[in-house]
């Protein structure tokens, strides 16, 4: 049980409707077997008072095992009716709660390790393992404890009539109920598996190809997508078969078994019968009796694979939760100036890639407006990364507003430093939507102000529903220019301290690309510190001091002079 503890431990009220739910289950499951079993004795008594003649057919008191009859289907109806019902409710509540749990442990994660995921996977993580594993409790726990009850309360019962017919019930309970789901189980273990594994696999890639429909369609790669969806398509339906297969034979031979059974206990019967140790109305009702039993295990093979897939889930889910939450609680001291302080910096993305920072030493000073220039791949990109954690550093220190940048809170740390990153993400709604996501209390005014310095309010403007125009799925109805300025508004609107700014002109044609760098040079408060990641010498002119990175370090380099036009 360590592994659903504490991820998946339930909650008081949660706990008490998953044992309402068992109650209820076990009942339904008594219920079903005293109907059985009391039926079969009156028929059979009736028949033999009837046998016997006119007054001993009269001298019989139906009324009582009738009623008991109406009972017990009464009970199983109302039991099963409410059985799924709590259950079924107690299963939603567990897995809302397993979601919320582990959702605040992911995000509570270190985004270094975070973004070294397939996102696609973490989706599924996210999505189904939660509910595999919420559902522990309904596909497993209870078939196994109604089993277990039921099971427990039919061999007394059968047993305390003719104790070797509850022995023969005990043998066919104990096989159907243990070592036929043990046996089920061993042959379906790696099938399990298998289909956790692929299916890992294909929501990862059904996210890529989601994400790259485009890509996927320029390059005509939709018949390679295709063939790899299919094949592992097809690996899963080759193991859900075999799982299939594996349960039809477990229930085939629970049916063959409970006939045997069955016989069995009336062979004891009849023994007892013959011995007068018991009545003939007794014999149907122990036959029927033995019969109902049965089928509360008959679904435990099936419950066994559920535990496997379920136990799987919560494995994953534990694994991908596991890592301690981002060490915080290094504050920043409010007088201190926001400087950025690099020392001997050492970064690669993995031990056998090649080194993207080594040796490095930078510092910024608070106010300064610096570009972070360089060759493609030089490592621009990365050093907004390390100071927000989304990439860790193996050598030296960073040091921010004089704290370690690994301890500083993300939240106090993201109110300081606004960053427009080069594949900056917009929401789907409206433009007021992605603007207020960017800063809660931003007022129509304050948008519209950041809108004109992103040089973007002009053309939302004349849309005819102005802030409220919708912009699609990640921004898919506006250009590539008008995104990103919608993207620079956002992160200008929250007013940050220090801003990082990755390409924040790309795809701008040269005058807007002049009026937007004018109108942020001049909207920013004077202690505000600008850091321009850029390939375009054009906006050079407008920075006060340039730094290449060439070689892993940092370098100072003369900016190309002559006022800006
Ligand atoms: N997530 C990642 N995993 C592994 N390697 C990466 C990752 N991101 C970037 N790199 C590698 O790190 C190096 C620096 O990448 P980075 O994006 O910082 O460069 P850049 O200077 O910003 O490039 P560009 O100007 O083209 O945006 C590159 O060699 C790149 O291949």
């Amino acid at each position: 049980m360590s592994h659903l503890s504490p991820l998946f431990a339930p909650t008081r009220p949660i706990g008490r409707r998953m044992a309402a739910g068992l109650v209820l289950a076990c009942l339904a499951a008594l219920a079903n077997f005293g109907l059985l079993a009391l039926s079969g004795w009156l028929l059979a008594a009736a028949a033999t008072a009837g046998l016997a003649g006119l007054v001993a057919a009269h001298a019989f008191n139906m009324a009582l095992p009738a009623a008991g009859v109406r009972f017990l289907a009464t009970l199983r109806i109302l039991a099963r009716y409410g059985e799924r019902v709590v259950t079924h409710d107690a299963t939603l509540g567990l897995v809302g709660q397993i979601r919320a749990r582990s959702f605040d442990r992911l995000v509570r994660q270190p985004p270094a390790h975070l973004s070294r995921q397939r996102s696609g996977e973490q989706l599924f993580r996210f999505v189904s393992d939660t509910e595999r594993a919420g559902h522990a409790y309904l596909d497993a726990g209870v078939p196994f404890v109604t089993a277990a009850v039921c099971g427990l309360a039919s061999v007394g019962l059968v047993g305390a009539f003719v104790p070797s017919a509850g022995l023969v019930l005990a043998t066919g309970l104990l096989t159907c109920g243990v070592l036929l789901p043990l046996a089920a189980g061993w042959l379906s273990d790696r099938a399990t598996a298998r289909i956790a594994t692929q299916q890992d696999a294909m929501h990862g890639d059904l996210v890529d190809i989601l994400q790259g429909a485009d890509e996927i369609a320029f390059l005509g790669a939709e018949g390679a997508m295709r063939h790899r969806l299919d094949t592992r398509q097809a690996a899963i339906r080759h193991a859900r078969l075999h799982l299939a297969a594996i349960e039809g034979g477990a229930r085939a031979l629970t049916g063959a078994m409970a006939m045997l059974t069955a016989l069995g206990v009336l062979a004891c019967a009849s023994t007892a019968l013959h011995g007068g140790l018991l009545s003939a109305a007794c014999l149907p009702m122990l036959g029927l009796g033995a019969l109902a039993a049965f089928e509360s295990v008959a679904p435990l093979p099936a419950a066994r694979q559920m535990a496997r897939h379920a136990r799987l889930a919560a494995r994953r889910m534990r694994a991908a939760c596991a890592l301690p939450p981002q060490a915080t609680g290094g504050s920043l001291s409010p007088t201190a100036p926001l400087d950025l302080d690099m020392r001997a910096v050492g970064m690669r993305y993995a031990p056998d890639e090649a080194w993207v920072l080594r040796h490095a030493d930078l510092t910024i000073r608070q106010g300064e407006r610096v570009a972070l220039v360089g060759p493609s791949g030089a490592g621009k990109s990365t050093v907004a990364g390390l100071l927000f954690g989304f990439h860790d550093y193996q050598e030296g220190t960073i040091h921010f507003g004089g704290t370690d940048a690994r301890a500083l809170d993300p939240d106090a740390l993201s109110g300081l430093v606004g960053v427009m990153a080069q594949d900056a993400h917009l929401f789907q709604g409206s433009i007021r939507r992605n603007l207020a996501m960017a800063c809660p209390t931003a007022d129509e005014a304050a948008m519209w102000s950041a809108l004109e310095t992103a040089q973007l309010a002009a053309f939302v403007r004349q849309t005819p529903a102005g802030l409220d125009t919708l912009i699609g799925e990640a921004g898919l109805r506006l250009s590539g220019g008008q995104g990103r300025r919608l993207a620079l508004a956002c992160v200008l609107l929250r007013r940050p301290r220090w801003l990082i700014l990755d390409e924040p002109t790309e795809g701008l044609d040269a005058a807007t690309e002049r009026a937007v760098m004018t109108a942020l040079m001049a909207s920013l408060p004077h202690d505000a510190t600008l850091l321009c990641i850029t390939h375009r010498t054009a906006i050079l002119p407008f920075l006060e001091r340039a730094v290449e990175i060439a070689d892993h370090r940092f370098h100072d380099v003369a900016i190309p002079r002559g006022r800006p036009r």
